[in-house]
């Protein structure tokens, strides 16, 4: 038995969430999480981030400032996960260290995702060995470098009858579909488009608080269904998979320059939860086996009553359960998946699925900093 911490702070930026795993090394035994915890961003590293995701032009000395706060707070995580469980950092084979990704450019004629991150600092201040660096060996194998999630959803959530699949709403949604194990149909696995990036953002810019708490600031509007057709004309979201987004195609001035003006703020709200839970169902359907079909939901969004409302009203023949049903809690499971693939990584095993990610094959993706 091994243990390993994932790192993952996602797209909604809310804060750096740590996973301890336990891992076998068997590839037929399932990862089992022991705790987690979330440590809050601080106001000004949350804006900081998001300055640089945002700016055309940044400074050396504030992408470095910001990594290095960005790194003290992915250190001081694990040292209060190890705390709890008084752990020595030599009791840890290895941290996986996602970083914040700043800018996810797999379309651009050079195509290259970054992700801040300092494993060095990382593996200095916490006396841990580090993997880090996940998405971009994958990219150079000519691959979106996202979503790297499906092999871990395939590791713990594959059934030997059932077809499952998996739903990550966080700040982008992505699906992954397993087959039953017994199919040879491959494992499918894309981002369907924004999911909380957009509702944060709208509900930050109308009401106070950071997050439509439950989604009922959403459930008190009316779809505008003139608004929706304008959001569905975003060829992103006919694209064919394989396929990956971000911050740099989904934001407020994208959801503003379709807006007419007139609209009540709670209807726009109403209509991008629609827009989350119609572009998830129609990236659905083609994988729903009659009666024989899990949808299993991870992210903050699971907890958006109204959201997983919706999904449900679009998805009737499906049996809609939050991922703690499952042994896994909804709100960990990105962090456990680069827990999980610093454990590949370790071993030496491929990360990637290349029919999801597009890449030219299989390969062992990151880098190996020294406790
Ligand atoms: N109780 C709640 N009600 C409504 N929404 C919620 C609730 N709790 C969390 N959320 C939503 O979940 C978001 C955080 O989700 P999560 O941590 O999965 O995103 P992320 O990991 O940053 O994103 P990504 O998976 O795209 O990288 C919040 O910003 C909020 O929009
Ligand atoms: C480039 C990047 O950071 N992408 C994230 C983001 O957040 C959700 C979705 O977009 C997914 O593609 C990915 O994260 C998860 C962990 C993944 O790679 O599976």
């Amino acid at each position: 038995m091994t243990l390993f911490v994932g790192l993952m702070s996602g797209t909604s930026l809310d804060g750096i969430d740590a996973a301890l795993v336990e891992i076998v090394d068997d590839v037929t035994r399932r990862p089992r999480l022991i705790d987690a915890l979330c440590l809050p961003m601080s106001a000004e590293l949350k804006a900081a981030l998001l300055e640089l995701t945002q700016a055309s032009q940044v400074s050396f000395a504030m992408l470095g400032a910001t990594e290095s706060a960005f790194c003290d707070h992915q250190a001081e995580a694990v040292r209060q996960l190890l705390q709890r469980h008084d752990l020595e950092p030599s009791a840890i084979t290895a941290i996986g260290s996602h970083g914040q990704t700043i800018e996810h450019a797999p379309y651009a004629e050079t195509p290259f995702t970054y992700q801040l991150d300092n494993p060095s600092r990382l593996a200095e201040l916490t006396g841990c060995q580090v993997v880090a660096d996940f998405r971009r060996r994958d990219m150079a194998a000519g691959g979106q470098a996202a979503p790297l999630a499906p092999i871990f959803h395939q590791a713990l959530f594959s059934d030997p009858v059932r077809t499952r699949l998996i739903l990550n709403l966080g700040g982008i949604a992505n699906l992954t579909r397993l087959p039953p194990e017994t199919s040879l149909l491959p494992v499918i696995g894309f981002d369907t488009g924004p999911a909380n990036l957009l509702l944060d953002a709208w509900h930050a810019r109308h009401r106070h608080g950071p997050i439509d708490e439950a989604g009922s600031w959403a459930a008190s509007g009316s779809i505008d269904q003139s608004l929706l057709a304008r959001l569905f004309e975003e060829p992103y979201f006919a694209a064919p998979p394989p396929k990956s987004t971000g911050r740099e195609q989904f934001h407020l001035a994208w959801l503003e320059a379709r807006l007419c003006g007139n609209e009540a703020a709670a209807d726009v709200q109403a209509t991008l939860a629609e827009l989350t839970a119609a572009s998830v169902a129609r990236a659905a359907r083609d994988f729903i086996v009659a009666d024989n079909t899990d949808l299993i939901v991870c992210g903050g969004g699971a907890r958006n009553r109204h959201l997983m409302e919706r999904l449900a009203t679009h998805l009737p023949a499906v049996s809609i359960t939050r991922c703690d049903a499952f042994g896994w809690s909804a709100d960990w499971l990105e962090a456990g998946a680069f827990a999980w693939l610093a454990w590949r990584r370790i071993h030496r095993l491929t990360g990637n699925l290349p029919e999801v990610t597009g890449a030219s094959g299989p390969r062992v993706l990151g880098g190996i900093y020294a406790p």
